[in-house]
């Protein structure tokens, strides 16, 4: 028999052997020239720990806190869509493995299986992450506004039709508020870097197919042109809303009581607005380098974010987290927590629950063992002094 994987990378490696290349592309890649997709990782390889001995370290407490939710360690599993095209078992696997390692997955807006399967498949804290929408059919209104629409055409102003956009989308987003709310989602992370789809030239090439969304089924009917290159692109340039600005924040605040994270910041303007507008958390996070290419790798922007932010609300960071060292490293620049995207898919696909398992709980051991080894037995422990990003090298070993 093979000897399973000893790190995260090896999980990647069983990826692609398990899966059609259509898939194993999409998952696997990044924006046009993909820079920020490898500088994501290469940046974190910038990073040197500098290490206190004669610590005791015999004990090694992970344990942190969200929102004043627990977790065992400071790692949760990132929103990621479409993960039965990785296994059978999709986002239920997924959120049983998170639950058994007590970390918080967030779910994804575009999963397969529909927020309340993943509610009923195991207990345990979970987040909903929500893209706004802007559907052209809701399924009890929109047949009606449509035919209004339709019909007055020539006698009711642009503005008049906007107005009935904006109700639609509106109560698509509304409705799946509610949903996670009634299904015991504890946060919405809102993704703000995503107004449209990043061009991924891979799925472009592969004629990307449209994978189901459950949660929109009977809320949003998609006349996108299927035609061209990666239909998931035709249908998310009709799904997504790109008017969504700073007020829709303040909409989404009003209309529900959970606290509501923005994931996809990157610069100190934005997280400061954030806090402004009263959110409750920030992700640094560029999508995995799937959005925009060319933007800066997470953790370089990291302490930018953290600075604007003072102590506010907590700021989390993903984009490459690998190693336990990464986690170390994002504590040590302020993160108060990572989140990991493509690794769990690779999990999921190699090996479906047990492999998502296997994944976080190694990354979980890595932090911890990294923990120890810099003299840091708590994650209080861990401070700005414990890395040099390489530029802070003295000179003479440059
Ligand atoms: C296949 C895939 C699908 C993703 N889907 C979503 C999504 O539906 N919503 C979202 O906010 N982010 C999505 N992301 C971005 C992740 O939440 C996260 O920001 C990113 O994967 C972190 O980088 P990493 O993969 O290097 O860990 C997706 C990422 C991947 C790789
Ligand atoms: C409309 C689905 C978008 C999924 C996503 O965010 C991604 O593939 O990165």
């Amino acid at each position: 028999m093979e000897d399973g994987p000893v790190n995260l990378r090896e999980f990647q490696e069983l990826a692609k052997r398990n899966l059609p290349k259509m898939y194993y592309d999409y998952f696997s890649g990044g924006a046009e020239d993909q820079f920020t997709l490898r500088e994501n990782v290469e940046a974190f390889q910038r990073i040197m720990l500098r290490p206190r001995i004669l610590v005791d370290v015999s004990k090694i407490d992970m344990s942190t806190t969200l929102l004043g939710y627990n977790m065992s360690s400071p790692i949760l599993v990132a929103p990621t869509g479409s993960q039965q095209l990785a296994h059978p078992q999709g986002e239920l696997a997924t959120a049983r493995a998170a639950a058994a390692c007590n970390a918080i997955m967030v779910l994804s807006f575009a999963s397969n299986y529909s927020l309340e399967d993943v509610a009923s498949t195991c207990n345990a804290v979970r987040f909903y992450q929500l893209y706004v929408c802007s559907g052209f059919l809701n399924k009890l209104f929109g047949p009606l506004f449509d035919t209004f629409c339709l019909r007055f055409h020539c006698f009711i102003t642009c503005s008049f039709e906007q107005f009935l956009q904006v109700f639609k989308r509106r109560d698509v987003s509304a409705t799946l508020l509610q949903r996670a709310e009634r299904n015991g989602y504890k946060a919405i992370v809102v993704t703000v870097d995503t107004p449209r789809l990043g061009r991924r030239e891979a799925d472009e090439k592969n004629k990307m197919i449209i994978p189901r969304n459950s949660n929109l089924e009977g809320l949003i009917s998609v006349d996108a042109d299927l035609t061209g290159g990666s239909k998931l692109e035709a249908y998310a340039s009709e799904t997504l809303d790109p008017s969504l600005s700073w007020k829709d924040i303040e909409w989404l605040k009003s209309i529900t009581k959970l606290p509501i994270i923005l994931k996809g910041i990157i610069t100190a303007e934005d997280a400061r607005k954030a806090v402004d507008a009263g959110v409750s958390g920030i992700v640094v996070s560029n999508h995995g380098g799937r959005q925009l290419d060319y933007t800066p790798p997470t953790i370089s922007v990291l302490e930018e974010v953290v600075k604007a932010v003072s102590g506010a609300v907590p700021v989390l960071l993903d984009g490459g987290v690998r190693r336990g060292t990464d986690v170390f490293k994002a504590l040590a620049l302020g993160a108060k927590a990572v989140m990991i995207g493509r690794p769990v898919v690779y999990g999921l696909a190699a090996n479906g629950e047990h492999g998502v398992r296997s994944v976080i709980k190694m990354l979980q051991n890595e932090l911890e063992l990294t923990m120890a080894l810099a003299g840091c037995p708590t994650l209080r422990d861990i401070t700005r002094n414990h890395v040099m990003i390489n530029h802070e090298r003295p000179r003479s070993l440059l």
